[in-house]
């Protein structure tokens, strides 16, 4: 409920129609309230007594107060709509920022279709709980209240039967209520496994179709799908109880009310008009019950929700900017002092005492056994993730000093996995330099070797990608890219990995094309290939972690046995490492 409590800052801005909508849903009520009292003076006074003006006044009292009780109705739907809506906008925009400011290990811990699951269905079952809440909740206890108050004031003959009818009613809702609000709970965390799963199967249907995992597959989502359906019925099944359980103890009462009625009327100690008026009371009573309950439930489903929506946005941002940030020009010298990581707190370090130092305008090449730390270590430049111990400085300056924005502006990152939109080419390479003009786009391809291919493209930059880029080869995807990389002109420049899927020939041109034109930046390049990183400055040579060897290829070669054995099996291989 905290949770609920936090989150009704968003109600703030449109306070005013979600004051306006319950006044309306009064006026609604305080109308239908009317109508039976109206009806019971029609039949005792007005026909009873054959008295032709009091009828016509009464139906005239019936429509003005229908009328003014349909206003009321009307009004509550229009400001309880907006209420939800305009709330609903506002947390799923902030919802979508903060998932977008998410630290990598926030994005690990809050699973891809956990976070759909947030700003699809919890937002709307917020929205829906709020409508039905500024309609109904003063609907239903006002008219529950209203009616029992009525009775007890005009049909107090008949009020006995109230008194049976109604803690029967209410203990069934209260029962039916509690219980099918755990089991829609149950039924929200299946949702939340569908998701996951039909994200990652959607993401991976080429694996899965090439190594023939269709029908396993579709097994696994058979099983959660008829869990999810199992939890659905049984949820649902609850409360398609409750409908007819209620109407049968409505039905009995209203026996009742006829048995009693008809002895008390033969006695002459009631008039038949009071019973038509009690048996619509307590429809009322049992509508109001019904209501009531139904908010309730709705509550009870939207305070998970709330909870993991209020969760995604608490969740702690971890790079935090200073106060006052360093914004001087990077020029890029770049050192890691014992710097130490690891993914998971408390688990084995991933980066071990890491230290070495890069001048500004310097090649590093980073090379090592899968697995061995290279991704990680150059994640840490853009602050992907932060240092547990040691520090990273640029300029000599911890990169913490820097504003993220400038930090991450002067850095050209191409990660592994070359990600792209599905956007045009032109999009793409937007992405990194919003303003890049038309001569800059043709330039970063160029230099990422993507020029030719793109040209051969009908629509050249204008080309659409297909999500995650299908329509391209794996080859293209990684040139594209780099190119996203290229287009900042960064002082410093990150390539993890990515010319795995590139041929000799291109990389040789991209080599090429960095060195010209990528001469004044600080460059780490990151490979499985000694041919990638054969002419850097300096290369750092990784295993499980750590630096076991750093220098250049010709003082490796003398003094790492592990860096003569990988130059001697990619040799046998073919991998190129002469000029
Ligand atoms: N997001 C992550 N969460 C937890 N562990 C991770 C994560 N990313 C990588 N690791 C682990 O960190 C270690 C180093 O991974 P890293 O990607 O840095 O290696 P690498 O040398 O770049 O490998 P490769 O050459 O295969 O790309 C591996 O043991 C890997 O399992």
């Amino acid at each position: 409920m905290q949770a609920v409590g936090k989150l009704s800052k968003y109600i703030k801005p449109y306070i005013l129609f979600a004051i306006i909508a319950p006044i309306m849903m009064i006026v609604e009520v305080s109308m239908d309230l009317l109508q039976p009292t109206i009806l019971q003076h029609i039949i005792d006074d007005g026909i009873a007594e054959n008295d032709t003006v009091f009828i016509l006044r009464s139906f005239g009292l019936m429509i003005i107060t229908s009328l003014i009780g349909l206003i009321g109705g009307i009004g509550c739907s229009i400001y309880a709509s907006r209420t939800a809506v305009n709330f609903s906008t506002d947390l799923r925009h902030d919802l979508y920022e903060t998932i977008t400011y998410f630290s990598n290990s926030s994005k690990d811990k809050f699973t891809l279709g956990k976070l759909v699951t947030n700003l699809t269905s919890d937002i709307e079952m917020l929205q829906r709980a709020l409508t039905m809440l500024l309609k109904i909740f003063v609907r239903g206890p006002m008219m529950f209240i209203g009616a029992i108050v009525i009775v007890f004031i005009t049909a107090r003959e008949l009020f006995p039967i109230l008194m049976v009818v109604v803690p029967i009613l209410a203990f069934c809702m209260y029962y039916f209520t509690a219980l099918s609000g755990k089991l829609f709970h149950k039924v929200q965390l299946v949702v939340d496994v569908v998701n996951t799963k039909v994200q990652e199967n959607l993401a991976g249907i080429r694996v899965i179709k090439a190594y023939n995992r269709k029908n396993h597959q579709i097994d696994q989502f058979t099983d959660i799908n008829t869990q999810l359906m199992k939890r659905s019925m049984s949820a649902d099944q609850i409360i398609g109880v409750l409908a007819p359980l209620t109407m049968f103890v409505v039905n009995m009462g209203i026996v009742a009310a006829l048995w009693m009625g008809a002895i008390k009327v033969d006695n002459n100690t009631l008039q038949v008009g009071v019973i038509l008026a009690f048996i619509n009371y307590l429809m009322m009573v049992m509508q109001g019950l019904m209501s009531s309950s139904m908010v309730l439930v709705q509550l009870a489903r939207a305070v998970p929700s709330a909870e993991r929506i209020v969760e995604v946005l608490e969740e702690k941002i971890e790079f935090t900017n200073p106060s006052v940030p360093e914004s001087h020009k990077i020029q890029g010298s770049v050192s890691f002092e014992n710097v130490s990581f690891s993914y998971l707190k408390g688990t084995e370090s991933v980066l071990k005492n890491i230290s070495f130092h890069v001048n500004a305008g310097e090649t590093v090449g980073i090379l090592g056994m899968t697995g061995s730390g290279k991704s990680t270590l150059v994640k840490m430049i853009p602050r992907l993730f932060d240092v547990d111990s040691g520090v990273i400085k640029i300029d000599g300056i911890p990169i913490g000093q820097y504003g993220l924005e400038h930090l991450r502006q002067s850095i050209g990152f191409a990660p592994q996995k070359a990600t792209l939109f599905s956007k045009t080419i032109a999009e793409n390479l937007q992405y990194g330099k919003s303003e890049a003009t038309e001569q800059q786009i043709l330039q970063a391809l160029q230099a990422s070797n993507a020029r030719e291919f793109v040209d051969r493209l009908e629509a050249g930059t204008e080309h659409v990608l297909t999500q995650g880029a299908t329509n391209l080869s794996g080859g293209q995807r990684q040139r594209l890219a780099m190119a996203r990389a290229f287009i900042r002109k960064p002082n410093i420049l990150v390539l993890d990995d990515v010319t795995s899927a590139v041929d000799s020939i291109s990389e040789k041109a991209i080599q090429q094309a960095i060195d010209e034109q990528f001469a004044g930046a600080t460059k780490f390049i990151v490979s499985s290939k000694i041919s990638s990183v054969r002419h850097a400055n300096q290369i750092l040579l990784m295993d499980d972690g750590k630096i076991i060897a750093k220098g250049t290829h010709e003082q490796l070669l003398k003094t790492s046995e592990l860096y003569n054995e990988m130059a001697k099996t990619q040799a046998e291989k073919g991998v190129t490492l002469s000029e």
